[in-house]
């Protein structure tokens, strides 16, 4: 099933239940930071299982004790859509685990 683009209105009604991410250009954006580098790395692998398991993937960076994502939707022509904010639900759901803030 075809997934299709999110208005604006839905993005920010979507979003204002997802503290700390936002709407950069055509994409959804979150970082956060970790008590260390290993541990920045840790949450990096856990998201890319979610990722694996939903078949849909961020630009994921680990940085020095960071960890960011973008992500939009390519099969929909780089938007935001509602499987954009399936993975970010479930980043949120297991930030809490990694210490991630
Ligand atoms: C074939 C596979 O289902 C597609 O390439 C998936 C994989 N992960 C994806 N991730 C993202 N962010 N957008 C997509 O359109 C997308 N498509």
């Amino acid at each position: 099933m075809p997934v299709e683009p999110l208005s604006r209105k839905e993005i920010e009604d979507r979003l204002a239940q997802l503290p700390g991410w936002s709407l950069d250009g055509d994409r959804l954006t979150r970082s956060f930071r970790l008590g260390s580098h290993f541990a920045a790395a840790a949450m990096v692998v856990h998201i890319a299982r979610v990722q694996d398991e939903l078949d849909h993937h961020s630009d994921l960076t680990l940085g020095y004790n960071t960890v960011s994502l973008g992500v939009n939707t390519h099969s929909a022509g780089g938007v935001v859509t509602e499987k954009d904010f399936e993975l970010a639900r479930r980043v949120q759901e297991l930030a809490p685990a990694h210490g991630a803030g």
